[in-house]
């Protein structure tokens, strides 16, 4: 695994460090993406530093969860360049090896119950951890057993949150997490997340209550057409 010092240089250089001495969490440069005959990403630039969190806004559409696919490595920029923890975008073994994507509808095994689904990631990331308290923090103690198919959208949530709680990944990327929950589950949300902020972990959440979000990813950035609209608020 090859890490870059381009934050530094301007230039990728050979940097064998360990993880945490890297300043910025994600650095993208002029990123550009193509889905067929459609062009999503428009020249993104964004410099987001390690342990920061950052708010993605922008109208249906505008880009949000294909940006945070791209930051996964689910997706291969067209153009440009981007760097998660000083990983490129393009080796996808070392960018997934540091960053965690809760995607809307959760991104959940349907057919293995909430305990499994936990159980399943924790192996995938060769950790250990307490699932049976991650679903007790999550109000999903007596749903544990069930299938994810039986469960309700918004118990779905709360199950990928406790996933994303547990693995508490270094770049943790949140897609609409207040969706479909109801009140005492947005402020579980807000609970569970600030943990991961309290933790250092760096924290990207794509949704449409700023109000909510910034509460533990205070700067905002809003996706216009593809293209980033920073404010710097
Ligand atoms: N696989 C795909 N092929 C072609 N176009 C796609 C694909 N996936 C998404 N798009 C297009 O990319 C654009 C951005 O979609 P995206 O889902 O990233 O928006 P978003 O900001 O997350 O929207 P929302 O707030 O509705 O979730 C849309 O025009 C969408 O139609």
């Amino acid at each position: 695994m090859i890490r870059g010092e381009w934050e530094k240089t301007g230039h990728p250089t050979t940097d064998h460090s360990p993880l945490p001495t890297h300043r910025h969490a994600l650095q993208l440069r002029d990123l550009w993406l193509r889905l067929g005959r459609e062009v999503i990403l428009r020249g993104v630039n964004l410099d987001v530093p390690v342990g920061d969190g950052l708010t993605l806004l922008g109208e249906n559409g505008a880009g949000k969860t294909t940006l945070l696919r791209v930051l996964a490595s689910g997706l291969r920029p067209t153009r440009g360049e981007g760097r998660v923890l000083g990983f490129d975008l393009r080796d996808g073994r070392a960018v997934r090896e540091c960053v965690h994507l809760m995607p809307v509808d959760g991104g959940l095994y349907p057919d293995l119950t909430g305990e499994e689904n936990l159980d399943f990631a924790l192996q995938m990331h060769g950790q250990s951890g307490d699932a049976a308290g991650a679903l007790r923090r999550v109000g999903l103690t007596r749903a544990a057993t069930r299938r994810v198919r039986f469960l309700s959208a918004g118990m779905r949530k709360r199950l990928a949150l406790a996933r994303a709680h547990l693995l508490a990944r270094p770049v943790t990327l949140v897609d609409e997490p207040f969706a479909n929950l109801d009140e005492g589950g947005r402020e579980l949300t807000l609970e569970l997340l600030g943990d991961l902020a309290a933790q250092g972990v760096t924290l990207v959440i794509a949704a449409h209550e700023p109000h909510l979000a910034r509460r533990v990813a205070p700067r905002a950035v809003r996706l216009v057409g593809g293209k980033v609209e920073d404010r710097g608020t």
